[in-house]
């Protein structure tokens, strides 16, 4: 069964030429894409959907989220815009309320998180584990997050537990729990921050998550400069997420990562993605991370919703990409790029999805809108007319 969706007022590849077509058609096969180019000359197809002039992109890819939680901190949250600062500690109180959530419920506090994701246009779904911090726990997080996502990353070392000693939990994190979680997981992820895990803690965990077949990612630079990024780097990490306070030696490191990386094609030996987070730089009054630095340094940015009951509770990716264009200096095609490619390259995914190209999943995200441009020209409408995923047309 092929399905052609024709009458695309602008079309946004994210192709390796950042291809912009007008007038165009997409056939979808198989659930993946068969065909693009001019609507004129698309090839005949089993059903049709008339898409009004309105504009598409590839869906979201969403690299970074934390959906596996319960319990509510939005007097946190309040408490923090009268003037508190952020503090790590706070994972213990979703922690408390998590282990509280057996199975069904917890799975569907997921499925919410999830659909909400994908009625906002975002089709690839990363997220962590990180508020069970025990070995049971932890592997329930990551088996019940396997079924509902696309890549499932292992956030034991998110806190240390109260009253635990923080090296002893570093053991417990690197044995007993690697392994109770190592057949739900693909990568491995540290908060390597103040309060939460310091350098030589953080590279313990990635490298003995490293040896046992699983990628890795670090949550570094958040609340300060920290040797969050320079760790990322050393270990050949995907990416190195939150990035709000980097020196000139951090973004030159990560520069350097992408020497054999090769941006006109997007081809070659991928580096360490710097992974923005606006929403979450917002909802913790951090200062916005400094994506616009980070792309002139030649360092693939990605933007993603961080989803999580702390710092950053929403799956809106059109909102990340409004506020990415209207308050970090990004061009569209730079936003567009980092949300769906960059976030496909901090996943190393980049092959299957974050690109409208033949062979590609289809994934497709159709706006309320005749131009991308609208997502930040229009910040807060609700722009997500349709959603393809694998295919399938899930809104
Ligand atoms: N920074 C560490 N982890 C989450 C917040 C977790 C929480 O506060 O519950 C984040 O990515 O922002
Ligand atoms: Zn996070």
């Amino acid at each position: 069964m092929a399905e052609l969706i024709t009458n695309i007022g602008e079309l946004t590849t994210v192709d390796a030429e950042a291809r912009v077509l007008h007038d165009a058609a997409v056939v979808i096969e198989d659930g993946r894409i068969a065909w693009l180019g001019s609507a004129s000359a698309a090839p005949p197809a089993d059903t049709m959907v008339d898409a009004d002039g309105a504009a598409m992109l590839p869906g979201w890819v969403d690299s970074h989220t934390h959906l596996v939680f319960a319990g509510d901190r939005s007097a946190e949250f309040e408490a923090r815009m009268a003037g508190e600062s952020y503090s790590a500690g706070g994972i213990g109180v979703t922690t408390g309320a998590t282990r509280a959530a057996d199975d069904d419920n917890l799975s569907r506090l997921i499925r919410g998180r999830v659909a909400e994701a994908f009625a906002g246009g975002t089709t690839y779904l990363e997220t962590k584990t990180g508020y069970g911090l025990e070995i049971e726990e932890e592997a329930r997080h990551a088996r019940l997050a396997a079924t509902q996502v696309d890549t499932v990353t292992f956030l034991g070392a998110h806190l240390v537990p109260e009253g635990v000693d923080a090296d002893e939990y570093v053991d417990i994190v690197c044995g007993p729990m690697l392994e109770a979680v190592r057949p739900f997981v693909q990568w491995a992820d540290v908060f390597c921050e103040r309060g939460a895990f310091d350098e030589a803690q953080s590279r313990k965990v990635l490298l003995t998550c490293a040896d046992a077949g699983l990628g890795l990612r670090v949550h570094g630079n958040q609340l300060g400069e920290g040797p969050g990024v320079r760790l990322a780097v050393e270990v050949g990490a995907a990416s190195v997420d939150h990035v709000n306070h980097l020196s000139n030696d951090d973004i030159e490191a990560l520069a350097g990562t992408w020497s054999g990386w090769d941006k006109a094609t997007s081809t070659g030996s991928p580096g360490t993605v710097a992974t923005c987070l606006p929403a979450c730089d917002l909802s913790t009054r951090q200062p916005l991370a400094p994506g616009r630095r980070l792309l002139d340094a030649g360092v693939e940015i990605a933007l993603a919703s961080n989803c999580n009951p702390g710092t950053s509770y929403t799956t809106a990716m059109n909102f990340n990409v409004g506020t990415a264009v209207l308050q970090m200096g990004l061009t569209l095609a730079e936003a567009l790029r980092a949300a769906t490619f960059g976030g496909a390259l901090a996943v190393r995914a980049q092959d299957e999805v974050g690109s409208i190209e033949v062979g590609k999943r289809a994934d497709l995200h159709l706006l309320n809108a005749p131009a991308a441009i609208h997502l930040a020209y229009r910040p807060g409408m609700p722009l997500t007319r349709s959603v393809w995923r694998q295919g399938l047309r899930i809104r």
